[in-house]
């Protein structure tokens, strides 16, 4: 697209500090320094902690944030709580707000909750000025820009001085946590859908200082709508896919890696999102696949909404046997039995526990009695306490079904019967096994969720080592 003739966007407001919002903004001003970039949010706690000296203290751990922020922050990107004024200053507007599953009414457990992108609509209807593009950044159901056109347009014919225009654009994100700025900084590709063309160039021309061109594709706005729900079930399918060969796999004596490997090598199938697991958590997967699922079934599509459905069942599915057979393997009963679970964040780099695998497996291994040792480097007590919906307590010999947090591995491990890896960070890729066992009680009992272990380490202890995957 030619945008030579388009008028550079000067100020850029987002609504929404969060995984996406924070990150993604951070690398649009560290590649635009031309740019006034301003995020807000309506969680003042979190402006104030994206404006902590301590980057330590951020609310989003993303590797290279740190940096990128340290650089910018205070130049031309800004953390605020006057979103009336970031609004009012700014010839585009990113919509990056939350859209959860709605836990009640209409379409419950299926459909995303739209109220946080209704009233951010609602914010940019009342306080924009002069002409303001809007980009969709969150994730939506298919037609979600027709209702944020519709209440931009109710506050034009509501307010006859105002002479206010605008014209909605999608751009769904596509970074996945742990690796987001290189993911923005890089992307596969960058989606722009809309049918303002004057909006779409201005757009272009934004993304254009630091992604090639011929990376940028537009389309129609319900395609990239629906382009970023289908990118996201397909990618959950490969994982339940390669899981429900990992189950064929530990009881064939196949090993799951090498047929990933096997058929990884096929370009038409690819090597990337093949390694088995226990069960793909984050925010996104699930509620995404639910609104497809919810969209079928709108459309009278009930066949498509089970085949869909079903790469849900498959996840579940895959967090309830792991928890059965640690059961099984410490011969039937783990009532008032330790065990150590290393990860609680969904996957490695981040800190975000939303729908992690970890939070399921864990209340599963309570609900039988179990006493837990969490373990995970960059989610805190406190996090966890909230996800679990329980707090924690110091192991006490008479009481069952409790948990507590431990930040040193080898203190967490004394007397433990089992260790259950979850999620694969660095940090557990290289513990000293012989060390470990000899503070477990016998027959201890090590269950790799990830396949991270070299199993030669401990095959040289007396640890039982059960390796997803793995027959
Ligand atoms: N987390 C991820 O890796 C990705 C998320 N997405 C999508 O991006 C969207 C945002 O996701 P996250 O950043 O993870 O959510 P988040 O929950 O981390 O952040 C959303 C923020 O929006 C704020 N907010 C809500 N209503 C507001 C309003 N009216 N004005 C100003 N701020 C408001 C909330 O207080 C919250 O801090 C979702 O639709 C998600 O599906 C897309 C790609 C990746
Ligand atoms: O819309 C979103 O929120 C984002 O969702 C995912 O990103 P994210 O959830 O951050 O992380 P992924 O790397 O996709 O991992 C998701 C889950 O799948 C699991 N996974 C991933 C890859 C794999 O091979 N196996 C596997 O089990 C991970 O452990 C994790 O629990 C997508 O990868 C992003 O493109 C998308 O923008």
């Amino acid at each position: 697209m030619d945008n030579s003739n388009v008028n550079i966007v000067k100020n850029i407001c987002c609504l929404g500090a969060g995984y996406v919002g924070g990150p993604t903004m951070a690398v649009l001003a560290s590649k635009c320094p031309n740019i006034k970039v301003t995020v807000v949010d309506i969680d003042l706690n979190k402006i104030a902690a994206w404006n902590n000296q301590n980057l330590d203290k951020l609310p989003v751990f993303e590797p290279g944030l740190d940096k990128i922020i340290s650089k910018v922050r205070g130049k031309n990107l800004f953390f605020s709580n006057d979103i009336e004024k970031s609004i009012k200053d700014s010839e585009l507007v990113f919509i990056s707000v939350n859209t959860p599953t709605k836990i009640k009414g209409f379409g419950a457990f299926y459909a995303s909750d739209l109220k946080w992108v209704e009233s951010s609509a609602r914010q940019v209807a009342k306080y924009a000025s002069g002409h303001t593009i809007v980009v969709e950044k969150s994730t939506v159901p298919v037609k979600t820009a027709e209702l944020i056109k519709k209440i931009l347009k109710s506050s034009n014919s509501s307010n006859k001085k105002k002479e206010n225009s605008f014209s909605v654009l999608s751009s769904p994100e596509f970074l996945a946590e742990g690796s987001a700025i290189n993911d923005l900084i890089n992307p596969d590709r960058v989606l722009i859908g809309g049918d303002n063309e004057e909006s779409i160039k201005k757009l272009c021309a934004i993304y254009e200082n630091w992604i090639p061109k011929e990376k940028i594709l537009v389309t129609n706005i319900w395609s990239s709508e629906l382009s970023k729900l289908t990118a996201n079930a397909f990618l959950a399918q490969r994982i339940s896919s390669i899981n429900s060969i990992a189950a064929i796999c530990e009881k064939t004596g196949a090993e799951i890696k090498e047929v990933s490997a096997a058929i990884g090598s096929d370009t038409r199938i690819g090597n990337k999102f093949l390694l088995s697991s226990p069960g793909f958590g984050g925010s996104c997967f699930q509620k995404d696949i639910l609104n497809l699922v919810y969209l079928s079934r709108y459309y009278g599509l009930d066949h498509v909404a089970k085949y869909w459905e079903n790469v849900i069942s498959l996840n579940n599915w895959q967090k309830e046997r792991i928890s059965e057979v640690i059961v099984d393997k410490l011969f039937g009963t783990i009532t008032g039995k330790k065990i150590v679970l290393l990860g609680f964040s969904f996957k490695a780099n981040t800190n975000d526990t939303r729908e992690s695998p970890s939070i399921d497996i864990a209340k599963n291994l309570l609900e039988n009695g179990a006493k837990l040792v969490i373990n995970d480097p960059r989610v805190s007590n406190k996090q966890i306490e909230l996800a679990l919906n329980q707090p924690s307590k110091e192991i006490d010999h008479n009481v069952e079904g409790i948990w507590y947090y431990e930040e040193d591995i080898l203190e967490a491990v004394k007397s433990a019967d089992a260790i259950v890896i979850l999620t694969e960070w660095q940090e557990y890729k290289n513990l000293n096994w012989e060390l470990i066992s000899k503070s477990m009680r016998k027959p201890s009992w090590v269950f790799d969720t990830r396949g991270i272990i070299n199993r030669r380490e401990i095959d040289v202890t007396p640890i039982n080592l059960w390796t997803l995957g793995k027959g």
